[in-house]
């Protein structure tokens, strides 16, 4: 049987563990249910340098409508973009897909094993702090009003993915879990909590995050700490930032477009974040997810306000690339429709080295050290499902 365009039926979500295999398998999981994806029928190319996400977009909508006319039974695009149009695309119809519900394996929520002790930080934390010191005498000077800063973690590692990935679906089901194989034969894995865009027929919808504080243990902290971040001038501020861009970018191509006044709380396993659900109604149903997506990155979620200004202080004080941390992952189908999340909250395993990420939204009234300490409780999404935990 040729499995070219095979749309295996809802599969049990073991299942799509067990098939699992991280050379060659895309995995997505969010709370529309789960999917597997295998082998390249078709391998989308990268547009030039300058083309931008929207050239991307347009090349996906016509490889799709391609692939369709050649006889592919079910195409859908599948893979990650990263944060900068310097790295190309991963993104690929894949030969089969197998559906599933939701990925919730069953195991133990908190077992962490071993302590870090051998990780490389880059940069230094004493260096981030002086990194973010320096962005809000930028940001007090009025030329920027918002910069995400980031800093990576690179751990030794065993390389064995399923388990990882098994974790990080485990501790946070109602986030977005990923692995995506890149091309030079690393592995992306993520729970990101934030949905960029989603499209379902006309219906677009947008979760812009922004404003976080670390989860406690202590059930009495940790109310109080989420009470807190929905008091905090500063928090709400750094959330309004995202969601006025988000509306923006989306008003334009919406008939009707729904931004709640205010902000709710939503939790990971790790975090308390600021959530605001922006939901609207395409203009022209012709619009797929992917354009909206590119229409949308990167918001100031992940790069600052304004854009240009954030990218350029991002690239002086960041010390190392950011790749496909900040970027998207999703799937989208031939009629247009489908979902893309941020690549946050996740690793790159290269071997036996695996690479963490976390970034923190500064702005002018920012606390360095609390921008440091919620970076560490960023890193607690992989670390935990590494079985790592901090001394
Ligand atoms: C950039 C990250 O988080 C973003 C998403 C949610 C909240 C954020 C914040 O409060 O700073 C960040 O903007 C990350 O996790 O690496």
């Amino acid at each position: 049987m040729s499995l070219i365009g095979a749309h295996v039926g809802l599969a049990p979500a073991g299942s799509l563990l067990a098939a699992y295999r991280a050379d060659s398998c895309f995995v997505f999981s969010s709370a529309r249910g789960a999917l597997l994806a295998e082998g390249a029928y078709f391998t989308v190319s990268s547009p030039p340098r300058d083309g931008g996400l929207a050239d991307l977009a347009a090349r996906v909508g016509g490889s799709l409508r391609g692939a369709a006319a050649a006889g592919h039974e079910h195409p859908i695009v599948v893979g990650a973009v990263p944060f900068s149009s310097a790295t190309d695309a991963c993104l690929v119809i894949p030969r089969s897909v197998r559906h599933a519900p939701t990925l919730v394996p069953p195991g133990h929520h908190l077992r962490y094993k071993y302590l870090l002790g051998r990780e490389e930080a880059v940069p230094h934390p004493e260096s981030y702090v002086e990194a973010v010191r320096e962005a809000i005498t930028h940001l007090r000077s009025g030329r920027l009003a918002k910069v995400v800063l980031a800093r990576s973690l690179r751990i030794p590692f065993d390389g064995r993915l399923t388990p990882l990935l098994a974790a990080l679906a485990r501790h946070d089901p109602a986030g977005y879990t990923f692995a995506v194989p890149l091309r030079d034969g690393r592995v992306l894995l993520g729970a990101s909590p934030e949905l960029l865009v989603s499209r379902r027929g006309r219906n677009v919808a947008a979760n812009p995050l922004a404003g976080s504080a670390p989860r406690s243990a202590d059930p009495a902290e940790d109310r109080s700490r989420a009470r807190g971040l929905l008091e905090s001038a500063k928090d709400r501020h750094e959330h309004a930032l995202v969601v006025d861009a988000v509306a923006e970018s989306l008003r334009p191509l919406c008939g009707t477009l729904t931004v709640p006044a205010e902000p709710v709380l939503t939790r990971t396993a790790t975090m308390w974040h600021l959530s605001t659900t922006v939901t609207g109604e395409l203009a022209d149903p012709g619009v797929s997810s992917l354009t909206l997506a590119a229409a949308l990155h990167p918001t100031p979620a992940v790069c600052g306000v304004p854009t240009e200004a954030a990218r350029r202080l991002i690239a002086e004080l960041e010390p190392f690339d950011r790749d496909f941390y900040t970027g998207v992952v999703g799937w989208e189908n031939a009629s247009g429709d489908g979902e893309w999340a941020l690549t946050i909250r996740c690793a790159i395993a290269d071997g036996s080295v695996i690479s963490l990420f976390a970034g923190a939204g500064i702005v002018a009234d920012s606390d360095p050290e609390a921008e440091l300490a919620e970076t560490t409780a960023k890193f607690g999404t992989a670390l935990r499902a590494l079985g790592l935990t901090h001394a």
